[in-house]
């Protein structure tokens, strides 16, 4: 005769499982209700099971309540695209150097192939999804980009033309509610529209920052190749503020693709989102992790002056 008691003792996996729910409770209910706007980098994009992963976890946030928004890059298959056709292109600051024929090659990139295949991603994970850019409902409003240099032995600052490389001056967020508000999740890529008619070329942070902002978000994730940001030994460091960024980006611990992205999350707590948080996106589910456990992970930036929920 076999013992009962055995035969009824719980699968210490399955337990695990349990508490691994019960864990998520607080922050199911903290997070019901508020905006969350994640920033999918072409880099964490280059691997299908990793994709996958990131659908479900979209979708999973859209079924508890929490409204995902989707912002995504392509600054590699861009590349690679720009490599395929035999055009040359060079980054300043981690931004690229666009002339006419670039911005249409990565609008193409952008708006067609990277966002249809995101919208799939969602829809294959049980999801709905729309995909847009800024162009849709002429949404983002860009202006040219100004950017500026101080040489260091004139100490004259001069201005470096990056063509047509956007920065976003006014996010209209009605078609973004609307969709979200009908059950779908937005998937949005870095297009913009000039008052010139112009297309613009826009960093995927710089967007993703921009439409935190106008949507007043509770969380920014912006989901990259690292583990978050490193000092210059090559440790993590785990939280961030203003000030703190500043001097990393004075003495050169930071530079390229963390240039835009830390200037990002500083406007985006700066201008009322909660938190931004750089996380690495070749760690499967790391957005569950961040959310739903204790365990969070990568860098939090938070306004100096600001307590955090
Ligand atoms: N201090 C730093 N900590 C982490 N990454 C850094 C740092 N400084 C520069 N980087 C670079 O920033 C890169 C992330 O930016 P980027 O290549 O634009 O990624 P994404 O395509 O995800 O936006 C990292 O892969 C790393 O090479
Ligand atoms: C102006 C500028 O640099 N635009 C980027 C847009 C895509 C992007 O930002 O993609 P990631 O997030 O994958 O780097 C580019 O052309 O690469």
């Amino acid at each position: 005769m076999t013992d009962q008691t055995e035969n009824h003792a719980p699968d210490p996996a399955m337990l695990a499982k349990a508490e691994t729910l019960t864990e998520a409770l607080p922050y199911l209910q903290r997070y019901a209700g508020q905006t969350f706007v994640v920033k999918y980098g072409g880099h964490a994009m280059g691997d299908p099971a990793l994709a996958r992963n990131f659908a479900e976890d979209i979708v999973l946030l859209k079924q508890v309540g929490i409204n995902p928004v989707v912002v995504h890059g392509g600054g590699p298959q861009i590349g690679a695209m720009l490599a395929r056709v035999g055009v040359e292109s060079e980054f300043v600051d981690g931004l690229r150097v666009t002339t006419k024929e670039t911005a249409e090659i990565a609008e193409m990139v952008l708006s067609g192939a990277i966002n249809k295949e995101l919208v799939s991603w969602i829809e294959r994970a049980g999801g709905s999804a729309i995909g847009i850019s800024g162009k849709d409902g002429g949404f983002v409003k860009a202006v040219k980009l100004r950017r500026t240099a101080r040489d260091p032995d004139s100490n004259i600052e001069r201005i470096i033309d990056l063509g047509f490389v956007g920065e976003p001056k006014k996010v209209d967020r009605t078609i973004i509610d609307t969709i979200s508000d009908a059950g779908m999740i937005p998937v949005i890529a870095p297009i913009g529209v000039g008052e010139d008619g112009h297309t613009y070329n826009i960093n995927a942070d710089t967007m993703a920052g921009a439409v935190a902002s106008a949507l007043r978000a509770a969380r920014l994730f912006l989901l990259t190749d690292v583990a978050g940001v490193l000092d210059k030994s090559g440790a993590l460091l785990t939280d961030l503020d203003p000030t703190k960024i500043a001097a990393l980006a004075k003495d050169g611990t930071i530079s390229g693709g963390m240039i835009p992205k830390l200037e990002t999350c500083v406007k985006a707590v700066m201008g009322g989102v909660d938190a931004a948080v750089v996380l690495d996106g070749r760690i499967p589910h790391a957005m569950l992790l961040e959310i739903f456990t204790s365990k969070g992970a990568g860098t939090l930036i938070k306004d100096d002056f600001e307590p955090v929920e």
